[in-house]
């Protein structure tokens, strides 16, 4: 093979992987473990020999195998448990057991299964992964707790939970370590992100969750959870540390609960390269979505009338991105946008007059108009006859044949978009949207559901409006271009880069965002556009980015990592990089093989 024009690049993974380790440490390291794949000269060269059975398998082989011994696990979770131990074994093959079986898997390491795997954390924990900080820290022991992960140039990407809304299950306390383990997998699966440049963290605060403060095996801090000063304080110091020791690093915020979420996103965005995945990659993939649903139904942006139900982080986030995509396509004031918006929550419709129990991010929904009567959804839709409803409450089959047949009585393509995880909590099953409109409804899901067959025996693909469609692309970008601030524009930019790959826009019976096994391919057209933003809005740090826009693809693709056995070549351990080591990023940690298959 000839040498590749952008192998020089320090996240390139073309040509040989240094390896400092030997013997069972190198075995015993997932990151370059290769298992029955060591060829006979790394066996010899790294001191393998009486370690493996002789055979040596291919990568695909071992695939084979991984995947028999998945499939025997006869329940979900019990397929998300095999997944995790295979993790902690051997990175290559994990990943590349997933990418070989996308669409099978993805529920099982993502939504819905992995909330599963996060309400049952303290009963199904085995070893620790990821950096557990807790309320309590002083600024130096945090700093000393991430310090161990690497030092400035080796992470890219740190993801953190409080555990507080976690997807649509709440409170889970330190449990919500797996959530933002299960992101960064995402970000290295349908990104190409180095999976040892990236670095989980859970920030403990306590839990108000009863049951797992009354269990005794809870392995978090058993305590309210902490609120005010002491709370702001707290991410105060995490954020610092982070920023001291990995300041190329972006951090990404995951399943914050209301009060916080929004707030510290506004805190933070003027400031470092952050990113709220429930409020902005959200709003992301639903305005990609919804673009390509007003395509089919012939709809302008800027005629749409527009229900949220639900208007929490997720809500208000997406409300936000339809309001400013509103103002732009049709040159509307955004105040004159936000009149398309109608936002129901939990007391109904969102009223001037309810002030005091409303968000900062909701207030600007709430409405001066009509009567101070409670409305419930029904009465939104007959008042309103939205084009787009939109769910993201956690009340599951909210969006009932009344209220679905209440809307298409007024509209010739009603979008709906029942959004809430996992798949119990969902608005509304599609096969019922589908049948309650004569087959005549626009739907995407927040969880995966199989293709609905209509009356005239088409079958229809139902999109996953899910922000991992978008955020591992959008976390890309601004990690190559060394973003030192996410942009409003960027966002936007992502959103253009992924509604122009909606099969939708080609044929009106397919799907409103693209396929989940072209993530990889979509990724790099988010990157492209994100990097690109970053460029115009003067933010993007790195010098070498291609003027060229065929060479900038080039450029994205060879800096993502792909699961395939790279050459190993003997480096000393004196000196040797923290990777050639194992030890860079989440991985940093002594680890011990687990057979727990
Ligand atoms: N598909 C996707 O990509 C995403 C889906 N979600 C899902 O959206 C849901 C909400 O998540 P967040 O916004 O983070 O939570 P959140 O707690 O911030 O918001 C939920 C909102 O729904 C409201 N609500 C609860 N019951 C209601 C009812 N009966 N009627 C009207 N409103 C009601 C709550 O008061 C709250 O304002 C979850 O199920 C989550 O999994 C969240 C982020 C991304
Ligand atoms: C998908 C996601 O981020 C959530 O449900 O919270
Ligand atoms: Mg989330």
């Amino acid at each position: 093979m000839g040498k590749n024009k952008f192998e020089h690049l320090p996240l390139s993974t073309s040509g040989p992987q240094d390896c400092a380790l030997t013997g069972p440490a190198l075995l015993h390291t997932p990151y370059l473990n290769k298992g029955t794949a060591f060829t006979a000269d790394e066996r010899k060269n790294f001191d393998l020999i009486g370690l493996l059975p002789s055979s040596v398998n291919t990568l695909e082989d071992q695939v084979k195998r991984a995947y028999d011994q998945y499939s025997a696990r006869r329940t979900p979770l019990g397929k998300n448990t095999f997944m995790t131990s295979m993790k902690e074994q051997n990175e290559v093959l994990y990943y590349k057991l997933i990418q070989s079986h996308l669409k099978e898997m993805f529920p099982i390491i993502y939504t819905p299964t992995e909330g599963e795997a996060i309400q049952d954390y303290s009963r199904l924990f085995r070893r620790p992964e990821g950096c557990f900080l807790d309320v309590s820290m002083t600024s130096e022991q945090i700093e000393q707790a991430l310090g161990r992960y690497g030092s400035e140039e080796d992470i890219d990407v740190i993801a953190c939970s409080d555990g507080e809304q976690i997807l649509g299950i709440g409170d889970q306390g330190v449990g919500g370590i797996l959530i933002a383990i299960a992101k960064l997998v995402l970000y290295t699966l349908c990104a190409g992100v180095h999976p040892n440049r990236t670095l989980p963290v859970v920030l403990d605060v306590g839990t108000d969750n009863h049951e797992l403060l009354n269990d005794e095996l809870y392995l978090g801090i058993k305590r309210p959870r902490t609120r005010g000063e002491e709370y702001d304080a707290f991410v105060e110091r995490y954020v610092s540390a982070c920023r001291k020791l990995y300041p190329k690093a972006y951090l990404h915020f995951e399943d914050f609960g209301l009060p916080n979420a929004r707030r510290i996103l506004d805190l933070y965005t003027p400031k470092i390269a952050c990113f709220n995945d429930d409020v902005q990659g959200t709003g992301c993939v639903t305005l990609a979505a919804m673009y390509a649903a007003a395509h089919v139904a012939g709809l302008k942006m800027g005629e749409l009338r527009v229900v949220m139900f639900g208007a929490g982080s997720a809500g208000t986030g997406i409300a936000d991105q339809i309001r400013d995509a509103i103002a732009v396509e049709s040159g509307k004031s955004k105040e004159e946008a936000t009149k398309q918006i109608w936002c129901i929550d939990k007391p109904g419709l969102l009223l001037a007059s309810m002030k005091d129990e409303l968000t900062p991010a909701q207030h600007p929904y709430a409405r001066e108009d009509g009567d101070k009567e409670k409305k419930g959804l029904l009465d939104v839709v007959r008042e309103v006859k939205p084009h787009v409803l939109i769910g993201t409450s956690t009340r599951p089959k909210a969006f009932t044949k009344e209220v679905v047949q209440g809307m298409a009585k007024h509209v010739d393509r009603p979008i709906i978009f029942p959004l809430s995880n996992p798949t119990r909590l969902h608005e509304a099953d599609p096969k019922d949207l589908f049948e309650w409109t004569d087959g005549k409804v626009l739907c995407a899901t927040g969880s995966p559901f199989p293709p609905v067959e209509t009356k005239d025996g088409k079958k229809r693909e139902i999109a996953e409006c899910n922000n991992s469609t978008c955020f591992p692309g959008i976390g890309l970008g601004i990690i190559l271009s060394r973003a030192k601030l996410l942009t409003t524009e960027m966002l936007v930019a992502a959103v253009k880069a992924l509604a122009a790959q909606a099969p939708a826009l080609k044929d009106p019976d397919a799907g409103l965002l693209p396929d989940i096994v072209d993530v990889r391919d979509i990724s790099v057209k988010i990157a492209a556009g994100v990097i690109r933003q970053a460029e115009k809005d003067g933010v993007a740090q790195e010098k070498g980015i291609p003027k060229d826009e065929g060479e900038l693809e080039e450029w994205i693709s060879e800096q993502m990592w792909t699961p395939r056995y790279r050459e190993l070549r003997k480096v000393d351990v004196e000196g040797a990089s923290r990777a050639a080591r194992g030890e860079a990023g989440s991985k940093g940690m002594e680890r011990v093989v687990s057979n727990q298959q």
